[in-house]
């Protein structure tokens, strides 16, 4: 094992996992070298500049500069490397299971420019079970001089969440290491040291949260955890779910899901996080896990009816938001419509699997008018949603005026912000709804409508008003 506390490290896919990864090992003093096939992204990296939106990265890369090599060549970064973490994409395929081509692409190019000596080649990317002893097999099948060399293959999965990755990769609740190699969990002891230790300074923006316990150091076989990484995601999913669910037998019952959940989260066997309801979860990784958890079940006839009701839940939680719509618009041909956030969650451009997509399909389906804005992902809408024909607005205020309803999708800091009371005097119809229960007090002539919550501002009419006219009697 190499003696200085700094490792050479090959961080291998430079998206929003392996960027993360990257600038944070960097950070903790190691010397990292970011590989990705995709030229343009190394290009801009080279220049200093994020391919992908994520609060703080910015000045965390630029903090450890110094320390950070962008590469699209194997053979410059791997035979130096002590670790090499794979943090490749694997996409769902239309049958559930991931595409794992891109790990096998990467582990052919890895397995070509081994140096001989103990290297160590962790999995960051979530994956199937029994695909490190598959990756084993293709680094003996592709390495040089297979005999030569020596090397361990360790999963490391990865828990950091879009949006908050600096804070997640720093102050992670554990780290998960699954190999059969004692030498190979050493060295990346090693490379964590200082996150394990919490030895180092908490970057500016990224404090220390008060309290803070040490990380858990969790090792385990190669299959648990890879393993644990599908668990994790699909208890995680299974809760929003289940407070869905819940939430629409609130409404039903005239209960509120906020003090529903306040009340069963102060049971510490429970717990108050990831109970919020909402337009269901999105993202890249939910929607992905889930289905690749159940099609691992049905390779072994297993069925896993907890898992698929979770993803029916979600399946119609998306569907919810036009139905709320339609109860008070009714007929939504030629109504103009707001939709306000675009990314699957605030902090983050991305547009993978957001719920904001579904709901705007059926809006544009229907008939509706689409007036679009987000804060940062509109560049990116413009790339991967060009099939969508909205208008783009500028502004919130913008987006909303002459609405006949607003749609809030996400809930960036920028439309708890706003003045509503400005936003809605210029609408069409004052409709507002608010798919993540973040909105509180809106004017009293407005109608706000939540996920599972009691009609917070009731009317019985929705009045239909000239643009801009400001105030209306009920
Ligand atoms: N996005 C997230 O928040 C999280 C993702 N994960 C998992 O991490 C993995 C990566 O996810 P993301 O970073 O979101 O993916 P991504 O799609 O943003 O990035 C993947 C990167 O790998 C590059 N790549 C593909 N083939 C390559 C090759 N042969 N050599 C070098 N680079 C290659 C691509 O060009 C791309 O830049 C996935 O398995 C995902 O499930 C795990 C935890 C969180
Ligand atoms: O494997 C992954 O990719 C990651 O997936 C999620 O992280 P992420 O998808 O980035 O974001 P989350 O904060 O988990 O949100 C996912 C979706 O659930 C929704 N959500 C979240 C929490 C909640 O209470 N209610 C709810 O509807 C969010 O709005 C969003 O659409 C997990 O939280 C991470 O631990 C994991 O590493």
């Amino acid at each position: 094992m190499p003696n200085t506390e700094s490792l050479n490290v090959a961080v291998v896919g430079t998206g929003y996992v392996g960027l993360g990864t990257a600038v944070m090992l960097a950070y903790l003093g190691h010397h990292v070298t970011g590989i990705d096939i995709d030229e343009r992204k190394i290009e801009m990296l080279r220049r200093g500049e994020l391919p992908i939106y994520e609060p703080g990265l910015a000045d965390l890369l630029h903090a450890s500069e110094s320390r950070l090599t962008w590469t699209s060549d194997y053979a410059a970064a791997i035979p130096e490397a002590d670790v090499i973490i794979v943090c490749v994409g694997t996409p769902p395929l239309p049958n559930g299971h991931p595409n794992l081509r891109y790990i096998a692409e990467a582990a052919r190019s890895v397995a070509q420019n081994l140096n001989g000596k103990f290297q160590v080649i962790v999995n960051k990317s979530t994956v199937p079970v029994g695909t490190g002893d598959w990756v084993t097999r293709i680094l003996e099948d592709n390495a040089p001089d297979y005999h030569a060399n020596r090397y361990a293959v360790v999963s490391n999965p990865e828990f950091l969440r879009e949006g908050t990755a600096l804070h997640d990769s720093l102050y992670p609740d554990r780290i998960v290491l699954g190999s059969a190699s004692q030498e190979g969990i050493e060295r990346l002891r090693q490379l964590y040291r200082r996150l394990l230790e919490q030895d180092f300074t908490p970057p500016e923006g990224v404090p220390r949260p008060a309290g803070l316990a040490r990380p858990q150091f969790v090792t385990t076989s190669l299959n648990s955890a890879e393993m644990i990484k599908y668990a994790a995601n699909a208890f995680l999913a299974l809760k929003i779910s289940f407070a869905n669910e819940i939430a629409g037998l609130c409404e039903r019952v005239d209960a509120d899901i906020e003090e529903v959940v306040h009340g069963i989260g102060h049971d510490q066997r429970i717990g108050h996080r990831f109970l919020v309801a909402g337009a269901g979860w999105g993202g890249s990784c939910f929607a992905k896990d889930t289905a690749a958890l159940i099609s691992t079940g049905a390779e072994y006839d297993y069925d896993m009816p907890i898992l698929q009701a979770a993803v029916d839940v979600n399946r119609h939680q998306r569907q919810l938001v036009v139905s709320k719509l339609q109860r008070h618009l009714h007929r939504l041909q030629g109504k103009r419509v707001a939709v306000l956030g675009l990314a699957f969650k605030p902090n983050t451009d991305d547009l993978r699997d957001a719920p904001a997509h579904d709901c705007i399909t059926r809006l544009m389906e229907l008939g509706a008018q689409v007036v679009v804005h987000d804060p940062v992902a509109m560049e990116q809408a413009r790339r991967e949603w060009s099939h969508l024909s909205y208008q783009e607005a500028s502004s919130a205020y913008d987006a909303v005026r002459g609405a006949d309803a607003v749609i809030l999708m996400t809930e960036w800091q920028e439309y708890h912000d706003l003045d509503w009371e400005q936003a809605v005097a210029s609408m069409r119809r004052r409709l507002v709804i608010d798919t993540r229960n973040v909105l509180r007090q809106l004017p009293s002539d407005t109608v706000l409508e939540q996920i599972g919550r009691r009609r917070v501002q009731e009317t019985h009419a929705l009045p239909m008003l000239p643009v801009g006219a400001s105030s209306v009697h009920v």
